[in-house]
């Protein structure tokens, strides 16, 4: 199972690589702009699952919020420390 470290790791390789195809490299081609409207989008997604429609919709959502999370993190030139500082 991947965590929330392992995904930071193949983000953080193609944001470096940018390998073609990549949905990623798209996202950080597009932007922090454009990186926060879907961040927000799935934060509103991970509360109407969480509400509505269950734990198992709730989990698919909200690791989409992470991952989003993770690509602003890339966007924005910080670091998993910089960010666990925080914690
Ligand atoms: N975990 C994710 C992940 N979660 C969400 N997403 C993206 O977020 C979108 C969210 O889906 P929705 O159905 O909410 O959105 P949508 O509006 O239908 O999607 P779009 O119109 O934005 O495509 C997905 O289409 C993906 O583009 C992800 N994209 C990639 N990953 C992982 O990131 C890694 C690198 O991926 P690539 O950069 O694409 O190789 C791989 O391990 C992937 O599994």
């Amino acid at each position: 199972m991947k965590t929330f470290e392992d995904l930071w790791a193949e983000l953080s390789e193609k944001a470096a690589t940018r390998p073609s195809g990549s949905g990623t490299v798209a996202q950080l081609d597009a932007g922090v702009h454009a990186i926060g409207k879907k961040l927000v989008e799935e934060a509103a997604e991970s509360w109407m699952a969480a509400e509505h429609e269950g734990p198992e919709r709730a989990a698919e959502e909200i690791s989409q919020l992470l991952y989003h999370a993770q690509v602003l993190m890339l966007a924005s030139g910080l670091s998993l420390d910089d960010v666990y500082a925080h914690l």
